[in-house]
């Protein structure tokens, strides 16, 4: 699904310049859930946003889907957002003077989604989340938690392939917290998504089965990393909204493309770690 090599990207802080990410190579497979783990300052936003296609690297390709994201018009690199990606923030970012229904809508507008379509898909992935019965509250009245599902709904019912997350209980307290990753790995097994999030919290990021560490701008996997391998996500016509099977120690296992017997690719990244 993605595909990195050699992505720099330098920001200029007045006659400073910052080197945010420093060569970063790294894939990331279908039905993949990727932690990014590291310290304040340390990048990892910055690796979210180019994996969101909300900016373009410096130096480097980033694939997506056999398209390099930094090459493409703005044009095109807007559709691949709207298509492709969702996205959830530390502080929800909702529309206040929106209800929850409404905030979810919004999502839908620039796809050309019918007004009477908006309202039930909206209402559906409300209810996915488990806020059926909140879907007229304004975010004032909604606990920070609430406020995290609605957010949740708005980034999934566009239905993308990837949900990027960052920080996503960065604004939770912690029982709170263990909700919000509870659903969005309930969500990831569900739903064939691939599911990318940024923490500096151990509990959250030993949650996803790969964690990339990130230090000064440089990716490392752990030596032990595996890419996950799962089916592409169901469609909104598919048929293919079965969860994948555990493994003995409660993780999923990946299954192959056809379906058929559970696989990973065999090799582990460490080789093309930037550390
Ligand atoms: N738009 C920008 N202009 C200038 N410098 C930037 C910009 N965005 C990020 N940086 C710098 O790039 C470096 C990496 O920032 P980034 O936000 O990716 O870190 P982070 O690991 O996500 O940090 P945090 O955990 O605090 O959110 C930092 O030094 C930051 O100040």
């Amino acid at each position: 699904m993605y595909a990195l090599t050699g992505v720099t990207k330098r920001f200029t802080k007045g006659r400073k310049e910052v080197r945010a990410l420093d060569g970063v190579d790294l894939s990331i497979g279908d039905g993949d859930w990727l932690a990014i783990q590291g310290p304040t300052g340390h990048g990892k936003t910055t690796l979210l946003q180019l994996l969101g296609a909300l900016d373009r690297p410096t130096s480097g390709s980033v694939v997506f889907d056999g398209d390099d994201l930094a090459k493409l018009s703005e044009r095109r690199l807007a559709a691949v957002r709207a298509r492709s990606f969702g996205f959830v923030f530390q502080f929800f970012n909702l529309i206040p003077t929106l209800t929850a229904q409404e905030n979810v809508e919004t999502a839908l507008v620039p796809l050309k989604v019918s007004a009477k379509a908006r309202r039930e898909r909206a209402a559906t992935a409300l209810a996915d989340v488990g806020l059926a019965d909140r879907s007229g509250h304004l975010p004032a009245e909604l606990s920070g938690g609430q406020q995290q599902r609605v957010a949740i709904a708005r980034a999934l019912v566009t239905e993308p392939a990837v949900l990027l997350a960052d920080e996503p209980t960065g604004n939770l307290d912690e029982d709170t917290r263990d909700e919000i990753i509870g659903l969005l790995e309930g969500l990831w097994k569900d739903r064939g998504l691939t599911l990318i999030t940024v923490t500096h919290d151990s509990t959250v990021a030993r949650r996803a089965p790969r964690i990339a560490w990130i230090s000064k701008g440089r990716v490392s996997l752990r030596k032990d990393d595996r890419r996950v391998q799962r089916p592409r996500r169901a469609t909104r016509k598919g048929t293919d909204g079965e969860a994948p099977p555990k493994g003995d120690d409660g993780a999923t296992v990946p299954k192959s493309a056809g379906g058929a017997s559970p696989v990973t690719d065999g090799t582990t990244e460490e080789e093309t770690a930037a550390e």
